[in-house]
């Protein structure tokens, strides 16, 4: 997100408003100038016309979450793009009047914390705090941290130690609602890390910690360690160091869309697996959904096609008889059960979320985008057309409201129909309203889609072996699969059906 608001000027404001709507207001006023005042008052000295362009979105006031907001962020950057403004730039964005927890708490209970929000303050003083005072200064940090044993799964804290390290000037690579991720070196180790670093909550314990802590695969986000500081208010910081990748998948595709051309549907099918085989592992190892599967939590290596899940700061470990919010994974990617307010959902919403980021690297915009949560449904049945009593009972038994626009869905074959039929196959599995008729993760990569990859002698093939993408430990990944099935599996995931 940062690169695009690097390349955008202007102001958005958002306010609550009497009616208990959330008004966001735009305001954008430069077209090419980096510097968006400067570049106004050129531009009406010169005077060329200056464009004004402004957007209103009526949101409902129960929906004014933290993560709300930043899709309504995203949304308004990528209509701006869509709209074909490129180079217009937004200078900064404000948040006005915006009530955060307490409207939050309202509907998800005290149960369940998601994150703490960060106002813009807040996050311009964590970056000052730390990386911008040592951008100017190339002072290098000492930090002492806990180390992450990936072998044990363990960390120094429980053991009662912390190690130094250090690391000198650092790139600012993104900033969420919860923290501000910066890139740098790890002087002893030579190593190049994310440092994530979000505002510890006091009141619960920081969930993405623990979490990070249980995962060791190829296809997630490593942590390797961890420590806590405060600021000059007291407020204390939790700081994760983790593996590096030098991009998203919401920038890489960002990237082909900006030259007006497509992902390679190879590049496509390498994160496709590689997105599956991670759930398969999260789903079944630790056993934990993540919630907020999308391009910007996607992380990749285009030059080697590697591909890891990162942002665990929504995951959780579901059980069947505990409740959870149906506020949670971002808008265009959440599953329609979350839509209809279940609450005992499964793993299977972070499937939904996968189909329609790989629907969204094929068209190079997403699949669905609603400008609301209704919006969104209405968005999804225009496609899938109307859920049926089986459906509806499937995603919510408690669902009553039955009233749907009566349309003539587009459909997927509609969509997809200059697309390879195997991938439409893909969709059409795992794009499915009833969460126990989409494709498990595992299911997903024994499809033929992925046979390319698996044909030996191809660059694919050699490309796929590099990142080893078809070993699976038989123990941890494939010990869900019945034993009679195993042997059958393990050979389908190695070799193409023939
Ligand atoms: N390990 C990493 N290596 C490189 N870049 C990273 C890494 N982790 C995160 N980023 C960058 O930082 C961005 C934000 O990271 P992350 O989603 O973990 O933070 P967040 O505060 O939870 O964000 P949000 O609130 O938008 O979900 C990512 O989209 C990515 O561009």
């Amino acid at each position: 997100m940062t690169d695009v608001l690097r390349n955008l000027v202007g102001k958005i404001t958002f306010r609550n408003s009497d009616n208990l709507q959330l008004k966001h207001k735009t305001s954008i006023q430069s077209t090419t100038s980096n510097t968006g005042q400067e570049k106004k008052k050129r531009k009406s000295e010169t005077g060329e016309k200056v464009e004004d362009v402004k957007l209103h979105h009526d949101i409902p006031n129960f929906n004014n979450s933290a993560k709300y907001i930043n899709d309504i962020e995203n949304l308004i950057i990528s209509k701006l793009i869509d709209g074909g403004k490129e180079s217009i730039a937004v200078d900064h964005i404000e948040h006005v009047d915006i009530s955060d927890r307490k409207t939050d708490e309202k509907v998800v209970g005290k149960k369940e914390s998601i994150s703490s929000k960060l106002s813009k303050e807040r996050v311009d003083r964590m970056i000052n705090f730390d990386y911008r005072y040592n951008k100017i200064k190339q002072r290098i940090l000492h930090k002492k941290v806990y180390k992450h044993d990936h072998k044990t799964n363990a960390d120094k804290k429980n053991h009662g130690g912390t190690i130094d390290i250090s690391y000198s000037a650092t790139e600012v690579v993104g900033h969420g609602s919860f923290g501000v991720v910066v890139t740098t070196v790890i002087i002893e180790t030579e190593q190049k890390v994310a440092i994530k670093k979000v505002l510890q909550d006091k009141r619960y314990k920081n969930r993405e910690l623990e979490t990070m802590k249980m995962l060791r695969h190829p296809n997630t986000i490593g942590l390797q360690y961890y420590f806590y500081e405060k600021d000059e208010e007291d407020e204390v910081y939790l700081s994760l160091v983790l593996d590096y990748m030098p991009q998203s998948l919401y920038q890489r595709l960002r990237h082909f869309v900006h030259l007006k051309t497509e992902m390679p549907r190879l590049e496509i099918k390498f994160y496709a697996y590689q997105l599956f085989k991670g759930l398969n592992y999260l789903h079944n190892v630790p056993g934990i959904c993540h919630r907020d599967i999308k391009p910007q939590n996607l992380l990749v290596d285009p030059a080697t096609f590697s591909f890891k899940i990162c942002d665990f700061g929504s995951a959780k470990c579901l059980k069947p008889d505990q409740p959870n919010v149906s506020y949670i994974c971002s808008r265009y990617y959440r599953a329609p059960e979350l839509m209809f307010g279940a609450t005992n959902y499964s793993n299977q919403i972070d499937v939904w979320s996968s189909a329609c980021v790989i629907a969204e690297l094929l068209l190079g915009k997403p699949l669905f985008s609603g400008e609301s949560g209704i919006d969104q449904l209405v968005e999804i049945i225009k496609i899938m057309g109307i859920p049926t009593k089986d459906e509806i009972s499937g995603m919510n038994p408690n669902y009553e409201d039955h009233i749907f626009p009566n349309i003539k869905p587009i459909t997927l074959v509609g969509v997809f129909k200059e697309e390879d039929p195997d991938v439409l196959e893909l969709l059409t599995n795992t794009l499915r309203y009833h969460p126990c008729e989409r494709s498990t993760p595992l299911k997903c990569l024994l499809l033929s889609y992925f046979d390319e990859i698996k044909r030996c002698d191809t660059d694919a093939h050699a490309k796929a072996q590099y990142l080893r993408i078809f070993d699976f430990d038989v123990k941890t990944e494939l010990g869900h699969v019945p034993s009679v099935e195993l042997s059958t599996t393990e050979a389908q995931l190695k070799y193409p059906v023939t």
